[in-house]
């Protein structure tokens, strides 16, 4: 097959599986509402936990940091791209979470290509969670060291593998809440057999942070645990975008040397960083939009329940609603916004075979009534929920 014959072949293999993907048209951002072809729906498909993507604050930051800096870093890092507004957020992150140093990286993706890129090596071993974020399990699966893959959220079946693991470094790579499920690991279970076994713990809190914990610092200070490595991600409550890897002063160092994404990449726009400091404040103050939160997850907990749904076992802003075959999650998807409402249908593969789901995200933007006007569209769909 040439380059033109296998493309034809993969996008035709999509349409029939009912897997193919396509991107939607926002005419605003993507908050509590969203326009679509001149037609205004409530967005249950927002990352936007805390509703700081809209937060004035946040966006004064922005736009100040724009006057000063500029709008975009000019360059890598490692050149002339790192500025007082990134030393100071990396400072502030640090401190916040309690380790000696915070890199910033473009986005979450980059950080863990870049962290498992750079430590893990021949003859070495990543020992991940099955259901973890595509952008581990690629780094893992690119990487030379060896991958093992554990049952999800299950120290038992990480401490089989890392028993028989072999004789280089071992990585143990985990999620704080998994993005497709919304449940959260077992994380001083999986720390103990990591330490026991000589093994780091890296940890992508991409939606723990700023949702859970004391000050929101995420699914790791809840659980009263350190990993050595902790990736916090800034696409989700803090409104924005970008990453963060919490280390030593030494693995930060190491980074600074070998980690490619950062030595070969433009760094965040210094406005980001003045937006992403802003965004922190209001994170590490934000108890009240953790509350709302947390009180629109029990609302749709309820309510689901109510409707004879299946919950999964998620006290975190992502609530799937498990469907089955990719077909009937987007019939359901489409009856949704027929009633003014966006939820996505997330397909294999990126969930398992036979998991369609609805995949709603709940936001502290969110009200009473309008978790409400889901849950009646819901029961106005029940003949394919069941
Ligand atoms: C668990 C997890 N890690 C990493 C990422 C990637 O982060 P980013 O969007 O900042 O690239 C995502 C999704 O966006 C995610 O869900």
């Amino acid at each position: 097959m040439n380059f033109q014959q296998h493309i034809e072949h993969a996008l035709a293999e999509r349409r029939s599986a009912g897997a193919y993907r396509s991107r939607i048209v926002s005419e605003t951002g993507s908050g509590r509402e969203i326009l679509v072809n001149g037609r205004s729906y409530l967005n249950f498909s927002s990352n936007d936990y805390l509703g700081l993507s809209r937060d004035k604050s946040v966006i004064n930051a922005w736009q100040q940091g724009a006057e000063r800096y500029g709008v975009g870093s000019a360059g890598s890092g490692h050149v002339t791209g790192f500025t007082t507004a990134h030393a100071e957020l990396e400072q502030q992150l640090a401190a916040w979470l309690g380790y000696p140093r915070a890199l910033l990286f473009i986005s979450g993706y980059a950080a863990n290509q870049a962290v498992i890129a750079a430590l893990m090596q021949k003859g070495d071993s990543i020992f991940a969670d099955k259901l973890s974020h595509a952008s581990l399990m690629e780094a893992s699966i690119q990487s030379p060291a060896t991958l093992r893959r554990f049952q999800h959220n299950q120290p038992d079946s990480l401490e089989k593998l890392l028993n028989s693991g072999g004789e280089g470094r071992a990585l143990v790579v985990t999620e704080g809440v998994f993005s497709m499920d919304g449940d959260s690991a077992p994380l001083a279970d999986l720390h103990q057999q990591s330490q026991r076994a000589g093994a780091w713990l890296m940890v992508d809190d991409a939606h723990g942070i700023g949702v859970y914990g004391e000050q929101g610092r995420g699914t790791c200070d809840a659980q009263k645990v350190k990993p050595e490595l902790l990736v916090v991600t800034f696409g989700k409550a803090f409104g924005l975008s970008g990453a963060a890897v919490l280390c030593s002063e030494s693995v930060a160092e190491y980074f600074i040397q070998f980690a490619r994404h950062l030595i070969y990449s433009t760094s965040m726009p210094p406005a980001q960083a003045c937006a992403l400091t802003a965004a922190l404040r209001r994170v590490r103050e934000g108890d009240e939009l953790r509350s709302q939160l947390n009180h629109n997850v029990l609302q749709l907990r309820q309510g689901l329940n109510d409707l004879g749904l299946t919950l999964m076992e998620s006290s975190s802003a992502i609530q799937p609603v498990i469907i089955g075959e990719n077909q009937a999650a987007l019939d359901l998807a489409q009856q949704l916004r027929e009633q003014g409402i966006w939820a996505s249908a997330i397909r294999p593969p990126t969930v398992p075979p036979g998991t369609a789901r609805l995949r709603i995200t709940l936001s502290a933007a969110h009200s009473a009534q309008d978790i409400n006007r889901l849950l009646e569209a819901l029961h106005a769909t029940a003949h394919i929920l069941r």
